[in-house]
Parts: C-alpha cells; sequence; structure tokens
C-alpha cells in the first residue's frame, strides 16, 4: 500500500466531497418542501438541488476511478512479487508443491484480491463514510426515530456477522479446490500421451473433476450463506421504513415535526440502504478475499534463494575446474551422498558412472547448487561456495541434463536462452559443433523455426543436441552433462562421441555416462556406489580393479542375466 498514500488521500478527500454533496440534498428538499409552494425561494432550491445531484454524481465517479485504479496496482505489485518470488524459490520448495496450484496463487487467486480491492474496500470506504453521515444528521432530524432504525440494523449486523465467518472458511476451500485443480490438470496436460497411452483419460477427467466439485460445493455454500444475508439486510430496511413511516407520520401528525423533517429523514433512510447493503456485500467479499491473501501470504513465505553478491574472484584457471570434499548430502533424513570426494581438473573429462540410484544426479544438482551439501564442501575453479555469488556459480557452468529442456519458442530462443545477445556468427558456430546443422536447413525457417510445446517438433537427439549446443553458448567453464540413456542409433552415438569431443575441447566435462564408447575417451571415471566413490581411474584399470565397474561395462558377467547391447553401461 506505501506509495499510494497521496492517491488514497485524495480518493477519501472526494469521497467525503461526494458525500457531502448528497447529505446537503435532503437539507434543501426539507426547505423546498416546508417552503411557500410555487414561489421563486422554492425554484432556487429544486435549482440548486439539481447542481448538487450533478457534482455528487462527477466527484463520486472520480474517487470511485481512483481506487479502483489503485486497487489494479496493488495487485500488479502483488503479482509481480509473486511471479518474480515463484522463480526464485529453493529448488527444494518446487519438490513439495504442484506448479498448477503455485500458477492458480498468482492467476485466480490474485483476480480475487483485486475484486476485494476494487470493489470491496471502495465500497466499504465510500458506503462508511456515506452512512455516518447520514445517521449523524438523521440524530439531528430526529433522535427518537433514529434510534428505532438503528435497533433493526444492529439486528442484522448481528445476522450478518455469524455468516462473515462460515463465508471465509467456504472462500479458502473453493480456492485451494481450484488450486488443486489446476494442479491436476497441468498434470494430465503436461503429459498427455502417458495419459492416451495408458487410456486414463476417464480417470484423470474424475481426478480433475473430483476438484472441480470440491469448488462447487465450497461456492455453494458460500453462495448459501450470502443468500440469507441479503434477506436479513432487506428485513432491516423494510422494517426501518416502516417503523420510520408510522412513528415518523404520528409525530408529524401530532404536530411533533414538521413534513419537512419527515421527507429529510426518509432521504436519509434510503440514502443509508445502499451504503449499508453495499456495506455488508463488501465485507462478505473481504472474508472471501482473506483466504485467498492467505495463499498468497504462503507464497511469500516459502524461502528463496538468498544470493549474495560477491566481489568477483580471480579467474578459474588458478584451481580445478570442480572439486567435490568429502560432500554428505540427502534430501531428508536418509543420506544419499556419504563423503563424495572427486575432483575434475580445467579442460578434462571426467565420467561418473554408477547403479540407478547410486546418486549420480545429485551430484549434478549440487554442483549446480540447487541445494547445499550437509557436510564437506564444492569447489568451482577453486573457491568455495561461500565465495562465489549464485549468479557468478551458475554462470561459469551449463547443465545438460535427462530431461533436456526446449521451451515453447524459436529454435533461435532456445539456444541464445543463457546468452541472449548471442552473435549469429557464434549460434552458428555451435550449431555446427553440436552437429545440428543438417536439421536447422531441413526446418522450414532455420534458427527461427519453433520447437513446440516442450520441444516437441524436435526428435529426442535433437533436443539433446540444441541442449548442448545452447550449453557451448554460454561458454562455461564447465559442462554438467547427463547422457542420453536411449534413442541413440549407431550412427548418431558416434554423432555423440563426436558432439562430446568438440564440447571437451571448450571446457571441463562432468559426464553421467551411460556408453562405453564415451567411458573410454574420458580422461577419469569415477564409479559412485550407494552415495560413495567406490573407484576412480581409467577404463582398463578399471576393469582390472572394480568388480562394480565390470558389472556395469560387461552386463551379465556377474548377475547371471544375458548380456544386454553391448557396452550399455547401465544394469
Ligand atoms: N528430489 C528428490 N527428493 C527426494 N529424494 C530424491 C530426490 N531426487 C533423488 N532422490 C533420491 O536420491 C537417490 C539418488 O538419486 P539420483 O537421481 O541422484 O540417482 P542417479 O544415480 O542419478 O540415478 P539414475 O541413474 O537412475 O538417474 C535415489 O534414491 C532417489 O530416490
Amino acid at each position: 500500500m506505501s506509495g499510494h498514500h497521496r492517491t488514497i488521500a485524495v480518493a477519501v478527500s472526494l469521497t467525503l466531497a461526494g458525500a457531502g454533496l448528497g447529505l446537503a440534498q435532503p437539507l434543501v428538499a426539507k426547505r423546498a418542501v416546508d417552503g411557500a409552494p410555487g414561489s421563486t425561494g422554492v425554484w432556487l432550491l429544486l435549482g440548486v438541488l439539481v447542481l448538487l445531484f450533478l457534482a455528487e454524481a462527477v466527484v463520486n465517479a472520480c474517487g470511485r476511478y481512483l481506487l479502483e485504479r489503485m486497487g489494479e496496482r496493488v495487485v500488479l505489485g502483488l503479482r509481480r512479487t509473486m511471479v518474480d518470488r515463484l522463480l526464485r524459490l529453493r529448488v527444494g520448495v518446487y519438490d513439495d508443491h504442484r506448479v498448477g496450484d503455485l500458477v492458480s496463487r498468482v492467476t485466480t487467486d490474485t483476480t480475487l484480491v483485486r475484486d476485494v480491492m476494487s470493489q470491496g474496500v471502495v465500497d466499504l470506504l465510500t458506503g462508511a463514510l456515506t452512512a455516518v453521515g447520514a445517521l449523524a444528521l438523521m440524530l439531528w432530524l430526529d433522535p427518537v426515530l433514529v434510534l428505532l432504525v438503528a435497533l433493526t440494523v444492529a439486528v442484522a449486523a448481528a445476522v450478518v456477522a455469524t455468516l462473515l465467518r462460515g463465508i471465509r472458511a467456504a472462500s479458502e476451500n473453493a480456492q485451494s479446490a481450484v488450486g488443486a485443480l489446476a494442479a491436476d490438470l497441468e498434470r494430465a496436460l503436461g503429459a498427455i500421451r502417458l495419459v492416451r497411452a495408458n487410456r486414463a483419460e476417464q480417470r484423470e477427467a474424475q481426478r480433475v473433476g473430483t476438484q472441480v466439485d470440491a469448488a462447487c460445493a465450497a461456492g455453494v455454500r458460500t453462495a448459501k450463506l450470502a443468500s440469507v444475508m441479503a434477506p436479513a439486510v432487506e428485513l432491516a430496511v423494510q422494517g426501518s421504513f416502516l417503523l420510520v413511516f408510522v412513528i415518523g407520520g404520528m409525530r408529524v401528525a401530532g404536530h411533533a415535526s414538521s413534513p419537512g423533517d419527515l421527507v429529510a429523514f426518509l432521504l436519509y433512510a434510503s440514502y443509508l440502504v445502499v451504503p449499508l447493503s453495499s456495506m455488508f456485500q463488501a465485507v462478505g467479499l473481504l472474508q472471501k478475499g482473506m483466504g485467498s491473501l492467505q495463499r498468497i501470504e504462503e507464497i511469500r513465505a516459502l524461502p528463496v534463494e538468498q544470493d549474495v553478491p560477491r566481489a568477483a574472484v580471480h579467474p578459474v584457471a588458478a584451481g580445478s575446474a570442480l572439486e567435490f570434499c568429502d560432500v554428505h548430502f540427502g534430501y531428508s533424513e536418509r543420506p544419499v551422498l556419504r563423503g563424495v570426494s572427486f575432483t575434475v581438473a580445467p579442460r578434462s573429462t571426467v565420467a561418473l558412472v554408477g547403479r540407478s540410484g547410486a546418486g549420480k544426479s545429485t551430484v549434478f544438482a549440487l554442483a549446480a547448487r540447487f541445494y547445499e551439501p550437509a557436510r564437506g564442501a564444492v569447489l568451482l575453479g577453486g573457491q568455495p561456495a561461500g565465495a562465489r555469488s549464485l549468479d557468478d556459480w551458475r554462470s561459469r557452468i551449463a547443465l545438460v541434463d535427462q530431461n533436456v529442456h526446449v521451451m515453447h519458442g524459436t529454435l533461435w530462443e532456445n539456444l541464445t536462452y543463457a546468452a541472449p545477445d548471442a552473435d549469429p556468427a557464434e549460434v552458428e558456430r555451435v550449431v555446427e559443433l553440436a552437429n545440428l546443422g543438417e536439421v536447422v536447413r531441413r526446418l522450414p525457417d532455420g534458427l527461427h523455426s519453433c520447437a513446440g510445446e516442450r520441444g516437441g517438433a524436435l526428435s529426442a537427439g535433437e533436443r539433446q543436441r540444441v541442449a548442448i549446443a545452447r550449453a557451448l553458448l554460454a561458454r562455461p567453464s564447465l559442462l554438467l552433462l547427463d547422457e542420453p540413456t536411449s534413442h541413440l542409433d549407431p550412427l548418431n552415438e558416434a554423432l555423440q562421441a563426436e558432439v562430446v569431443a568438440n564440447v571437451a575441447a571448450e571446457c571441463a566435462v562432468l559426464m553421467i555416462a551411460h556408453r562405453l564408447s564415451t567411458v573410454r575417451h574420458a580422461d577419469e571415471i569415477v564409479v559412485l556406489d550407494d552415495g560413495q566413490v567406490v573407484a576412480a581411474g581409467d577404463h582398463d584399470g578399471l576393469l582390472e580393479t572394480c568388480p562394480l565397474y565390470r558389472r556395469l561395462a560387461v552386463p551379465g558377467t556377474a548377475t547371471g542375466r544375458p548380456p544386454g547391447k553391448l557396452g550399455e553401461l547401465r544394469l
């Protein structure tokens, strides 16, 4: 809200002025009613009444516009900070949250907050000001009648207050259900081929449908409570009018007050109707908004990556490209890495091999500083994590993992993702290095062809090579490369080996290797088992000394299973 003080001050002044102009009207009407019929004075008073009426409309419109604009701007700020935050959360946080639900907090929850700001707050403010003014003047005109009106309004307020709690809870449920709906739909659409291939459309539709039902049930509950609220307010209003007519009429007949007084009082009472009912509605909306605000607050409470800008450090040449020193790490209580140590020398290629679940991808995640080790240290260019900002750290590494990420957009956009200002000649160079030249020439618009949603317009092998080209364009000092386990025919495998050799000439490479052809070219092979480095060396040496490596390199030797594809490292 800070930064909006001036707007609020102007808008409140305008609203006050509008309320004043409105409240003056019954007083003028009272004088016109009590004045001599047909006299010039009465015509003058009627003219003033019209002017007051017009001025009130203009001033109120301006005040409302200012407040609604402010509401939009508050939500704009909220959305911006939320998006910024969602993109900077600690990587571990994404493991515990569903993307669709996080998205719905930025979209639907903020929309509700906008409604609260632009309608609720405006109605509450204008309503309260008008109601207080009208009540004060009614009190001045006839305190006895006000007491009667106040009594009926108090009964209505008590009913409304009890309903509001229920409305808030129901609205919170509705928003959570919408969040879960978005998450489930995202899950199904994100894996639509899996859904189709397994004929799971019906099951997924049912799953999403459960959330749709929950949202509907919560909405109906809100409607039920809100619908009781409206008649309660109406009853109070009609009751007040009835009382004012009957008692006020009797008092005029008994000459306790003038007909003009009764007209003015009735006008004020009618002025009370709209603000009071809109105030009750606004409080209901506010309660709904509270549920959404809470969901928004939850995002603001999630931990983000803290990046501390640090002074430039001395160049990479000084130390190893990457070093793991006795690193311990676990995602939860269970340890995944247990004292891992190894070094990747500058411009060397180190292959990481091990059984599935040994912790290879976890080594990558720690090297990219997605997680921090529980014990031990990871050094980049001889510098520990504490000495480099995250930004600096990640600018020196590139990651190509199994879930090759190609985003919706053109090939060019995908390639230059890490280096948006890359020189076209440089892009051409990495395209050739990654053996993508043929692919680009085949596409209708070359580099400016669309890669499709999640890169669907490219083959898996092509996506992998796009990722490698992108990594090279960023000119990292270390490339973390998770070699594809499948989708390579012998010809492509040779291409892949050539690409890796090309990459190795440019920077240090730590690769999760699955093929004999690639490990043979590595300067060093590190064998990981159950979160520990069990051996390190070259291929021939490890075949001699490390039984696990032998089993990995020559499938079937110790498992009694028939050998798989020759040279396939995976068990
Ligand atoms: N985000 C996560 N949250 C919790 N546990 C995880 C997470 N990621 C991995 N693990 C667990 O950590 C262990 C090591 O996983 P990791 O992915 O590092 O193995 P890997 O050697 O790369 O396996 P693969 O070759 O099959 O990819 C596994 O037991 C896995 O279940």
